[in-house]
């Protein structure tokens, strides 16, 4: 495993969000982390971008413990839940802000603005962007940084199918590039249409994790079993 959480528990306060977490993620794959709304999809992706910190647990990419891995050294970049921009700046601005960042990233402002149909908003601010507008931004920022791991929490809120196909597509470069991706989402239809493994999470806890392959062998299940049919009798 190229990212790997090993016994990682957290909570907010007194209240416990994730028990004993264990998984980890690959190069060269598409990961889903999958759950209802509340199973800690979010909090998991906090502890990995140190949002926020485990109490009890370890995550490291390479065998490197995350909390030694500083500045450009951490390769992780992320797509936020909730759009993170400055109201003041365009979309032109927020790209060339990030871009002079990472220098040394090889993403490039133009192709990321043709393939991302950005091209008409450059001279918006966030304020004047419809919602998946506002999310293709986030996408093209996070897609600027350099990184090894992206991370993308419900990715596809607000955007519509030819954008969603778009996204797919650059899923798939990032994928080819030999890098890991992580996409948390409770679209079932959509996490099986696009990752090759899943992590399972439910109540805080991992419930499963593997290939649609792996969890039909190791739970029993009919062999055209659907993600969702498999999702659903886990929780049961
Ligand atoms: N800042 C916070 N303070 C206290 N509890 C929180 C906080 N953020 C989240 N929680 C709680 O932690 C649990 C997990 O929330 P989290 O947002 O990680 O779930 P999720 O799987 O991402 O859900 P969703 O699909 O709805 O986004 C929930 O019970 C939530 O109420």
């Amino acid at each position: 495993m190229y990212l790997e959480l090993k016994n990682v528990s957290f909570s907010y306060g007194d209240a416990p969000v994730l028990t004993n977490i264990s998984c980890g993620i690959c190069r060269g794959e598409i990961t889903g982390l999958v759950g209802a709304n509340g199973a800690g999809k979010t909090t998991t992706i906090y502890n990995i971008v140190k949002k926020v910190q485990p109490q009890k647990g370890e995550i490291t990419i390479d065998g490197e413990n995350i909390r030694s891995l500083t500045g450009n050294r951490f390769p992780v970049t992320y797509v936020p839940e909730s759009p993170l921009y400055y109201e003041e700046l365009t979309v032109i601005e927020h790209l060339h802000f990030v871009k002079a960042l990472y220098p040394k990233s090889e993403a490039s402002i133009e192709a990321l603005v043709e393939k991302l149909n950005l091209r008409e908003h450059l001279h918006k601010v966030p304020g004047m962007l419809s919602k998946g507008t506002l999310q293709k931004l986030m996408i093209a920022i996070s897609l600027l940084r350099q990184y090894e791991i992206l991370i993308a929490d419900e990715p596809f809120n607000g955007l519509d199918p030819k954008q969603i196909s778009i996204f797919k597509g650059i899923l798939n470069e990032i994928r080819q590039q030999n890098k890991a991706i992580l996409i948390s989402t409770h679209l079932l239809d959509m996490a099986e249409n696009i990752c090759d493994k899943y992590i399972f999470l439910h109540g805080g806890k991992v419930l499963a994790a593997g290939t649609k392959e792996e969890l039909i062998k190791k739970y029993g299940l009919p062999g055209n079993s659907s993600l969702e049919t498999i999702y659903l009798s886990l929780i049961q």
